[in-house]
């Protein structure tokens, strides 16, 4: 007998995620599962998905569970694991005071990438403390066809390679992934950003997100852009001590990302639930099996 599973649908800046809470941690969600959930033709359609379980009820959040009540299982579009969603965790957010589980104002939410801390403010936008990028030495290359642009490696919990490109179309249509060279910089697959000067402290970028493809934003990728263009302009917010921001266009919106002189990377945007339904298991097991 087919029974149903509850899931809403949701976006930070066009970056779009298919949400199924599941408190408990009782839902078997395959890699399979999630891609058929995410396909945009056969399925709902997300760039990724939040699996919202208590912290407590987690393998991987449990040692979390002080610090916070709920866990940010997030998912790739293609059924892969990633560390971190900055898109995500605003989301995540959003559902978490649309349940009930949250008011507007300050919470923590546990993901791969450690305690996130989140406010939730009376405008709508909500902000994320996204923790400090790590900047691995050496130089990484990014490939599309013809052309090719000196990159910089950014940790945000995932993996990023940031390039300034003259020109956002020089990015080709992304249709595959652009290739990053050397790989070993990258062993576990790489986020790619291409970006360009949009005035003093404003960039806008184009992003091909491991596990999804193109997407309209990357939260994640919008901090490591801000860091790499601070870098790039000569701020370091640890030598100057004073905090450096950047505006950052996405496709899908825009986002503001401030690093402090202690290193913290704040980025505040918008998110929002667009509609909430029932998923049939019948269909899922089906559609999962291939
Ligand atoms: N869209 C996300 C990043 C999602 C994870 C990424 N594709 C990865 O595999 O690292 C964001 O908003 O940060």
């Amino acid at each position: 007998m087919s029974t149903r599973i509850a899931f809403l649908k949701g976006h930070g800046t066009q970056n779009d995620f298919v949400i199924v809470p599941d408190p408990e941690n009782a839902l078997d969600l395959t890699p399979a599962a999630v891609a058929a959930l995410c396909d945009r033709r056969a399925g709902l359609g997300g760039d990724g998905l939040l699996h919202v379980v208590r912290s407590a009820a987690h393998p991987e959040a449990r040692h979390m569970a002080g610090e916070a009540e709920w866990f940010m299982d997030y998912r790739n579009g293609d059924g892969s694991v990633a560390e971190m969603c900055g898109n995500g965790v605003r989301v995540f957010a959003r559902y978490l005071q649309r349940a009930g589980h949250a008011a507007e104002g300050d919470l923590a939410v546990a993901t791969r990438g450690g305690v996130k801390s989140v406010h939730i403010a009376k405008d709508g936008d909500i902000t994320v403390g996204m923790g400090r990028a790590r900047l691995p030495e050496g130089e990484v290359t990014v490939t599309v066809g013809e052309r090719s642009w000196p990159a910089r490696n950014v940790n945000m919990g995932n993996p990023h390679a940031v390039a300034f490109v003259d020109d956002l179309a020089h990015a080709g249509d992304l249709l595959s992934p652009p290739s990053v060279s050397p790989a070993a910089a990258y062993p576990d697959g790489v986020n790619v950003e291409f970006v360009v000067d949009r005035g003093p402290g404003h960039v806008a970028l184009r992003v091909h997100e491991r596990g999804a493809g193109e997407t309209r934003s990357c939260g994640t990728g919008a901090c490591a852009v801000a860091v790499a263009a601070a870098r790039r302009d000569g701020l370091d917010p640890a030598v100057t001590g004073l905090p450096a921001t950047y505006t950052v266009d996405v496709p899908g919106g825009r986002l503001v990302i401030t690093e402090r002189p202690d290193g913290a990377i704040e980025m505040t945007g918008p998110a929002v639930i667009v509609a909430e339904g029932e998923i049939d298991t019948e269909w899922l097991r089906t559609a999962a099996a291939g």
